[in-house]
């Protein structure tokens, strides 16, 4: 079995739960506050800022160099949304520059840059796995259950991570977690399973937190 077949088992229940968020659900039928969006929004362009220098690192960590390649790509692939977002929806949603992540955003995004530079790269990769995988497959997922697509206001958005460009990298991150596992102990395995599941539910959070525009309570 391969060990995304396994990570996938384990994520299953926690992935239903994500599709039924009331932040997606309301995506997906273009019903979503532009408030909630535009918090969404903010707290992204963080998380995607840090998520390209966790790659990054990621990337200088790996010895086969196609891993450090794709890996260098995937971070210039992060920062290249982010810069689209700043020049897109920030100017459109009247978004400051500067951005205080939100408790959660912090919270994720220092699991991700930890597990970078201190945990076994491959625990590292399973790590940054639900990134990509995850949204892959809540982009399909609104994509294809969503009536009139040219009518949601989150079209551009939604197409982002439906798309093939997009596509491309989650085979190539899935495929790369499958060859590292392969070579791995089975301790080493489980560990890449926890932290994949935990990423995972760290992208539940993520948007549950935006959805109640989480706030610092101090
Ligand atoms: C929180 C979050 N996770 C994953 C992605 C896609 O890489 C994103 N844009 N935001």
């Amino acid at each position: 079995m391969k060990w995304t077949d396994k990570a996938w088992t384990r994520i299953a229940p926690h992935f239903d739960r994500i599709i039924n968020l009331p932040f997606n659900q309301e995506l997906l039928q273009g019903s979503l506050s532009k408030e909630r969006f535009k918090f969404y929004m903010a707290q992204d362009a963080y998380y995607l800022g840090e998520f390209g220098k966790a790659l990054s690192t990621i990337s200088g960590r790996m010895k086969d160099l196609d891993q450090v390649l794709a890996f260098s790509q995937f971070a210039s692939g992060a920062i290249v949304v982010e810069r689209a977002l700043h020049e897109g929806y920030f100017k459109v949603l009247g978004i400051p520059d500067q951005i205080e992540p939100s408790p959660t955003c912090l919270l994720y995004t220092n699991f991700l840059l930890t597990k970078s530079a201190y945990s076994n790269v491959e625990v590292a990769v399973a790590a940054v796995l639900p990134c990509f995988w995850i949204y892959k497959l809540v982009g399909d997922h609104i994509y294809s259950l969503q009536d009139g697509i040219g009518d949601n206001p989150y079209k551009n958005w939604i197409d982002t991570y439906a798309g093939e460009d997009f596509a491309k990298s989650v085979a190539q991150a899935i495929e790369i977690t499958n060859q590292l596992a392969e070579n791995s102990s089975e301790a080493l395995q489980e560990e890449m399973l926890e932290a994949f599941e935990m990423a995972t539910k760290l992208e539940w959070m993520f948007w549950d937190s935006a959805y109640r525009l989480e706030k610092w309570e101090i």
